[in-house]
């Protein structure tokens, strides 16, 4: 938008707020600036034609609330916090302008718009019967489209998930289980449990997180188990899965299997665990246990995606799942939570049976959910200064046999609090990995109570670590950028990539899948098996490596790193096109498409298929997206291209969608420009997408340091609904 275009623009006189009319146009140049989308003063328009057509017309500040609340929650927010607002600025908070637009010259900005109004002028907008239901009502008042909780707004439907979040945690952490009582039968089932799985306990040692966090969660109805990358949540949850099979097979009455659900949010992390998990029971030793075998079927539980245990209907929000048809399930373990939004995390819990068990895994550290909320976030506030109370720490000791330090006790401590666990120790990044101390700076970079100098994370990149390297892009860095991504940047790393040794290969680039894909291809005639073998070697191929970055536009954007990427691909003879469909182009699904039976985030490679035509013709040659079907089996899903509606070329992929997948090396590029995008939960999760290499290509230091100093805060009522309910 240009000065002169908004200099033609609509200048409000002094008083913005007056009336309807003049709210609606200061909201109609907004939308015409991009700041708002058409669908948020459509909203506006339809509650205040309503309200006036009942003779109950609404403050004008009350029509401007209702569009910054769903302005927010296009952002992710599930609600608008007014308080806040007022108090620490408009402007930063709804993040207008937006990325890096200047602001115009005319008095536009919300803060100019909002000037001088109170929080107890916001109060008496707020207060309209007709449109917004007051908290506390809200439950029997349902007519009200928006929802107020004190100064916070919501639209009813994301009033309603938060409601349904709180109140199903607060139910389940309320249940009074006989395993909380150290000498019931249930509980020395359990400390047998740990102690077969674990060996005995060390008291004198340093506290052993995972065992901490098995107890913690056999302890009661909902719990979640958090930690970075490597930290052994999916070896814990398997340890855990055993214990709550021993107790429940030789509790006194009842002994009965249970049923264990396990799922992810997306087909990839969906594949991930299935494979991470099954690698765990293999090696779980249930020596210890008599009926060890029968212990390890009991646990092996195939990993599927939540929108597929939920039964989605095509075409609906909704699930065959619900409070009236509910999941038929003991235990339900949901990994990679953090990515889990509102909505879902509400219907979920909605449709589990009041008995059953449900345990969040994830990183709390990571970004959040695409869509609104930040659940696994909000709930895991006080998960690093632990917030135990005495009495769960003393059943935590007695249980598990471990000595926990009382630095995290805390005697306010809530009943949520203690249902969360921290893995405080990676066991895959140890001191000695660059990735794994370049995660940790980042998330102290500027924060916590000895946060981390931005500069001297810089400066990890200088010490050598054979797994990180960083390259600083010339003003014209094209040909840097596409070396990098083909070779896969090799001479950037310490000792040229050859430092990490343990038969780990040196970082690759993008030449390595396309060169699998040539050189393995099996001759005319193939059968499926071959077929098939090819398609996993590629695609195996193809996970060495992913270009990551922030944004979608820009030279140094999805968009723009495509074209460079598939250009240079080209020009060196690596694939044949860079338009349309071509062997070797890798696509990302945007959209569940369950005719395909595709999930968002599922990852394919279009290869070049021999076929045998009816007349015989064996060199004939068709193009197939080869899928793997993510079911543990290793099968391929072979799709023709024209049934593929919603994919798009995937050699850059935005760190957002990339959450829940990870790569051998990962390369992660960074714009020119600061921009609000850009955070240190961004940064974090890019660095933790890499299993052995990491590298960081940026045009300027100042735009990474200025990211990782600046954190995401999502609005929500979670903690305050579950702190202010039953949970003090
Ligand atoms: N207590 C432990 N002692 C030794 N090795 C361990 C321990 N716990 C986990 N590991 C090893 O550390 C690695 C990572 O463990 P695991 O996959 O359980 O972690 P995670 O937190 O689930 O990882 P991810 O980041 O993939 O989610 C595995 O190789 C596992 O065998």
């Amino acid at each position: 938008m240009t000065t002169d275009t908004t200099q033609q623009m609509f200048a409000f006189d002094d008083a913005p707020l007056k009336d309807a009319e003049t709210v609606l146009s200061i909201l109609r140049q907004w939308v015409d600036l991009e700041w708002l989308r058409a669908l948020d003063l459509s909203l506006v328009t339809l509650l205040h034609d309503e309200a006036v057509k009942a003779g109950q017309t609404p403050d004008p500040l009350l029509l401007m609330a209702v569009a910054l609340a769903s302005h927010q929650l296009g952002r992710g927010h599930v609600c608008l916090d007014l308080a806040t607002m007022n108090r620490q600025g408009y402007d930063a908070l709804l993040s207008l302008p937006p990325e890096n637009e200047e602001a115009p010259e005319q008095r536009l900005l919300p803060s100019e718009v909002l000037l001088g109004v109170s929080v107890d002028e916001w109060d008496r907008a707020l207060n309209h019967p007709l449109l917004v239901a007051n908290g506390a009502d809200a439950e029997t008042q349902t007519n009200q489209p928006l929802v107020r909780n004190g100064l916070r707004l919501y639209l009813r439907r994301y009033w309603r998930y938060e409601q349904t979040i709180a109140d199903q945690i607060a139910q389940r952490l309320a249940q009074a289980a006989p395993i909380q009582t150290t000498g019931s039968r249930e509980a020395q089932l359990l400390k047998e449990a740990l102690t077969r799985l674990f060996g005995a306990a060390k008291p004198e040692s340093d506290t052993d997180w995972q065992r901490v966090a098995c107890a913690n969660a056999a302890r009661g109805g909902f719990s979640v188990i958090t930690g970075g990358p490597g930290t052994g949540k999916t070896t814990t949850v398997v340890r855990l899965l055993a214990a709550l099979q021993h107790v429940a097979m030789n509790r006194p009455e009842d002994k009965r299997e249970l049923v264990i659900r396990l799922a992810a949010p997306t087909g990839k992390a969906a594949a991930r665990l299935n494979e991470s998990i099954a690698g765990a029971v293999d090696k779980l030793d249930l020596a210890a246990f008599g009926d060890g075998e029968r212990l390890r079927q009991a646990i092996l539980t195939e990993v599927t995606t939540l929108h597929r245990l939920m039964g989605s209907i095509p075409g609906s929000r909704r699930f065959r799942h619900h409070r009236h048809n509910p999941l038929l399930v003991d235990v339900l373990v949901v990994d990679e939570a953090s990515m889990v939004d509102v909505e879902m995390m509400a219907q979920v819990l909605d449709a589990l049976p009041e008995t059953a068990r449900i345990i969040l895994l994830g990183d709390k550290d990571q970004l959040a959910s695409v869509d609104a909320g930040a659940v696994l976030g909000d709930l895991c506030q006080r998960a690093s200064e632990g917030g135990y109370r005495e009495a769960t720490l003393e059943w935590l000791e007695a249980i598990t046999g471990c000595r926990i330090d009382r630095e995290f006790a805390a005697q306010d401590g809530s009943a949520l609090d203690q249902s969360i666990t921290l893995l405080r120790r990676s066991y895959r990044f140890d001191e000695h990995s660059g990735i794994g101390q370049l995660a940790r700076a980042v998330n102290q970079a500027g924060t916590g109570e000895t946060p981390v100098n931005p500069a001297d994370v810089s400066q990890l990149f200088e010490k050598g670590y054979p797994d990180i390297a960083r390259r600083r892009l010339p003003r014209d860095s094209d040909s840097v950028i596409a070396e990098h991504c083909i070779s896969g940047g090799v001479e950037a790393f310490p000792a040229a990539g050859q430092g990490r040794g343990n038969g780990i290969e040196s970082p690759r680039g993008y030449a390595h899948y396309l060169q699998v894909m040539k050189h393995t291809a099996p001759a005319p005639g193939a059968d499926q098996t071959e077929l098939d073998q090819w398609a996993n070697a590629v695609l195996k191929a193809h996970n060495q490596f992913q270009v990551l970055c922030a944004l979608r536009r820009g030279p140094l954007g999805v968009e723009g790193l495509n074209t460079l990427i598939a250009g240079a691909l080209q020009s060196r003879g690596l694939i044949g096109a860079t338009e349309g469909w071509y062997a070797g182009r890798p696509v990302l699904v945007t959209r569940n498409d369950y005719s395909v039976g595709l999930m968002n985030g599922d990852i394919g490679i279009t290869l070049s298929v021999p076929v045998t035509g009816e007349a015989g013709d064996s060199n004939r040659q068709v193009l197939r997206v080869a899928f793997p079907a993510n079911d543990g089996s290793g099968r391929i899903k072979w799709v023709l291209p024209s049934r593929l509606h919603a994919v798009e070329t995937v050699y850059a992929m935005t760190v957002h969608k990339s959450q829940g997948s990870e790569f051998v090396h990962t390369c992660l590029i960074l714009p020119d420009r600061r921009n609000p995008v850009l955070t240190r939960e961004l940064v974090y999760t890019g660095i933790t997408r890499a299993r052995h290499w990491f590298s960081l290509l940026l045009p300027d230091e100042g735009v990474f340091q200025d990211a990782i100093s600046r954190g995401v805060t999502r609005t929500s009522g979670l903690r305050a609904a579950l702190e202010g309910g039953v949970l003090t």
